[in-house]
């Protein structure tokens, strides 16, 4: 049954170690956030009309269905028992196609989230669906270095998938699950949230998709054979860390930061392939360590040592900002754990690990610290659940019209009142793939 109300969820991502240099193969680890995107999806009463509201970004487009050129497009695109298949780049053909249609989008942020949901969309419906209005809120920090764009991608890979019945609504709110037919499911929605990310910048690792799609852990790599699957190892024992997230609030973007590391590694390529290198082999390590029989304060003095080195690294391609050295000095002065940053970098967020035998005034003290510089910090959880859906009867009757009231929805204030309203971890009964 096609339903035609419904939300669907994805969570952030935290890079521990390996960001950038996944982007050129190398292995990295990273794990979900308990802070995601919400997808509500709800059908027009003009079933011509595609509107997305994204409030979050103040972006507000519709589309008459019929002025995509769908026969045109589907030239492009090649179907294995009637499913796309994803690429290895973007189709340039289609791209051209979908930028006719956006034409006056004056915003390069618009216009690369419309081009990124209308991709997804000419891929994974056709013109028989009806059109439905797409809200996403999130409580996740948007581009600073948690994975928003990609967990934003998941949820619309997922709800377009689901409205096209190119794949079955999840059926079971038990999360660790692996029946081969819902991991043909999670594959395929990780497959095209990557070619929704790759129309955020050109040359995603893939580990953001991976994280937001399957939850949990993960050691990953990307394999530079075209058409070979990434290798996703989940870290099951993922060990306990306290890890201290500070958002420096300094806008930046992901594109422009990969682009950057790329311009230095063609201009200084016997100097910036060693320290990718240096980056992989330091993730390496720190897997060894982080799935080690025995884990404690020796092996979380060495997580440190390698959070500091990882950090040097990323300075020597470039993606650092002055903002993120400001939280590593604070966090060094008060002695308080190892630095880092975190996701593509140039702003955003960094990470500190924090050193359990530090007094809890030093961590009090770098966090006003913090603040007094408009920084905001706060301790994560680590290990969130994967790509999640929410249909009417997952919610008790007296609760469905507020939890699906698209008006309450886009106008929720922040992040407290969204997860309050349809978060995971309230009584509605998510279900997973
Ligand atoms: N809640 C949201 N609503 C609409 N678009 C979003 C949302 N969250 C993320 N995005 C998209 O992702 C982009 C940010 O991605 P990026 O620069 O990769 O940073 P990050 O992934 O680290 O947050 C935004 O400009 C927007 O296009
Ligand atoms: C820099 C990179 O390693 C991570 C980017 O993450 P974010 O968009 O900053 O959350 C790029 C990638 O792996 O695709
Ligand atoms: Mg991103």
């Amino acid at each position: 049954m096609t339903e035609t109300t419904f939300f669907v969820s994805a969570p952030g991502k935290i890079i521990i170690f390996g960001e950038h240099s996944a982007v050129y193969g190398k292995p990295a680890i990273a794990a979900a956030l308990s802070l995601r995107a919400y997808l509500q999806v709800s059908r027009n009463d003009n079933e011509n009309e595609i509107t997305l509201k994204f409030p979050d970004i103040d972006l507000s487009y519709t589309w008459n269905k019929h002025d995509i050129p769908w026969t045109e497009i589907r030239k492009f695109i090649t179907y294995e028992n009637g499913k796309p298949v994803t690429t290895e780049e973007l189709v340039p053909e289609i791209v051209d196609k979908i930028s006719n249609l956006l034409g006056d989008i004056p915003s390069r942020t618009h216009f690369t989230t419309c081009l990124s949901f209308l991709y997804l969309y000419t891929h994974l419906c056709t013109e028989d669906v009806p059109g439905n209005t797409f809200c996403i809120r999130s409580t996740l920090p948007i581009g600073a270095g948690l994975g928003s764009s990609a967990s934003t991608g998941v949820c619309l890979a997922a709800a377009l998938s689901v409205l096209s019945g190119k794949i079955n609504s999840p059926t079971t709110s038990i999360h660790d699950k692996s029946s081969k037919d819902e991991t043909h499911q999670l594959e395929f929605i990780d497959n095209w949230s990557l070619m929704g990310e790759k129309c955020f910048h050109g040359n995603p690792s893939g580990i953001d998709n991976a994280v937001a799609t399957y939850g949990g852990a993960v050691m990953f790599q990307r394999v530079s054979v075209p058409s070979q699957p990434s290798i996703r190892t989940t870290m099951r024992n993922f060990p306990s860390m306290k890890l201290l997230l500070t958002n420096t609030k300094i806008p930046r973007s992901t594109a422009d930061l990969v682009g950057g590391v790329a311009k230095r590694n063609s201009e200084y390529p016997k100097l910036t392939s060693p320290i990718l290198d240096a980056m992989g082999n330091l993730a390496s390590e720190a897997y060894k360590i982080m799935t080690a029989p025995e884990f404690g304060h020796v092996e979380l003095e060495t997580l440190r040592e390698l959070v500091e080195i990882n950090h040097g690294l990323l300075v020597a391609i470039g993606v650092s900002h002055p903002a993120l050295e400001k939280v590593k000095v604070i966090a060094d002065i008060n002695k308080i754990g190892a630095t880092k940053l975190t996701g593509a970098g140039g702003g955003g967020c960094a990470i500190t690990l924090i050193d359990e035998s530090s007094p809890i005034e030093s961590i009090h003290k770098a966090i006003n610290e913090f603040g007094r510089e408009g920084f905001d910090s706060f301790e994560t959880s680590l290990g969130g659940k994967g790509v999640a859906m929410l249909t009417k009867h997952d919610v008790s009757e007296e609760n469905r019209n507020v939890v699906f009231s698209l008006e309450e929805f886009s106008a929720l204030k922040d992040s407290i009142s969204i997860e309050h309203q349809i978060g995971t971890s309230g009584t509605n009964n998510w279900k997973y793939w």
